[in-house]
């Protein structure tokens, strides 16, 4: 019989300075994942509520009188022996944090840190403060110059990551598409990649998003390397942790995870859900968006359950009609 391991609720502080600085501390020796950064905190102990917890915590660690605010994520991790929850919330605090357990410190612009070491359950609370909390991916073009006109809608409504998505669609039409959307993306330094086409997306100059199928073809895994080489993002559906995984393994940056609900796109497939969501993701620490019938107002549930966001056409198409 496989017990299921417990899971250990781990509360974590996102601490700012007054420049919007985050402080980071390093593991000291002796314990698990020594040397590495990490954004402080401990083990809520029984009988504690997750806010006391981190409260105590702060004050042992660091020495300041910790308000805990608004939750930014909570990340289920499997690590070899144990199961965690981290659970990251915003901190306001009074006092001088010092590293009173002889841990150094750091405050870390927060576009550096990414260049500090840290456990794997730290790479989607890092991408939850960093990376676009919505995915849009474009429906079908009808009409070129509505399409054009709908994205840059969207644009202007905050989506900072577009997946260019047509099926279809003629290959001279397509690109010019796929030039013009480029353009009005660029201009409010908005992310743009391209579905499948691995060739078109390194002439275009933009990063890929894998269809699943393609994460399993060992033949792609040259023009992959040149992407990477290049310093253009992979990205790829996933359905299940064997998808996941693959993904992790081929340097992807980040994934979308679904369907989660049913949607009219995908009759009769059913939804996984955000309990099955959870459960897969413990298995890797790549940041992973929801899709599947989400909209923005299903963003606060998605960081719940350990997402990044949510990936959607409808739900972030002005309109929503694809
Ligand atoms: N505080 C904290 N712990 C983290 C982070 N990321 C991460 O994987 N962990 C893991 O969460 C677990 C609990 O952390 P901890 O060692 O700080 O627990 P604690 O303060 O209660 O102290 P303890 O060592 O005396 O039990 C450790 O296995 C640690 O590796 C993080 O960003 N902050
Ligand atoms: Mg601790």
């Amino acid at each position: 019989m496989v017990v299921a391991m417990k899971q250990i609720h781990v509360v974590a502080g996102v601490i700012r300075d007054a420049r919007g600085r985050i402080l980071l501390a390093r593991r000291t020796e002796g314990r698990d994942l020594a040397g590495l950064w990490e954004f402080p905190g401990g083990k809520v102990e029984a009988g504690e509520s997750p806010e006391d917890a981190l409260i105590r915590e702060l004050h042992e660690e660091l020495g300041i009188q910790a308000t805990v605010g608004a939750s930014l994520i909570r990340v289920p991790q499997q690590y070899p022996g144990k199961r965690l929850l981290l659970d990251a919330r915003h901190v306001e605090f009074d006092g001088v944090p010092e590293g009173l357990d002889g841990q150094a410190l750091a405050w870390v612009p927060q576009g550096d840190l990414a260049d500090y070491p840290m456990p794997p359950a730290d790479v989607p609370v890092v991408a939850a403060l960093t990376q676009p909390d919505r995915y849009l991916v474009t429906p079908a073009p009808g009409d070129d110059e509505a399409w054009l006109t709908s994205l840059a809608d969207a644009l202007a409504h905050g989506v900072r990551r577009v997946q260019l998505r047509a099926r279809d669609v003629e290959a001279r039409r397509w690109r010019g598409l796929v030039a013009r959307a480029v353009a009005l993306s660029r201009r409010v330094g908005a992310e743009v990649l391209l579905n499948g086409d691995i060739a078109q997306a390194r002439e275009a100059g933009i990063g890929v998003h894998l269809r699943s199928a393609q994460l399993h073809d060992a033949a792609l895994q040259a023009s992959l390397d040149d992407m990477r080489a290049a310093g253009h993002a992979i990205a790829a559906s996933c359905h299940d942790a064997g998808d996941l995984q693959r993904a992790e393994a081929l340097g992807c940056s980040f994934v979308v995870l679904g369907p989660l609900q049913a949607t009219a796109s995908h009759p009769g497939q059913p939804g996984i859900g955000w309990d099955a969501f959870s459960g897969v993701r413990e298995h890797v620490s790549l940041p992973i968006y929801a899709i599947g019938g989400l909209a923005p107002v299903d963003i606060a549930d998605a960081r719940t359950h350990g997402a990044q966001g949510i990936a959607a056409i409808r739900g972030l198409w002005p309109g929503g009609n694809a």
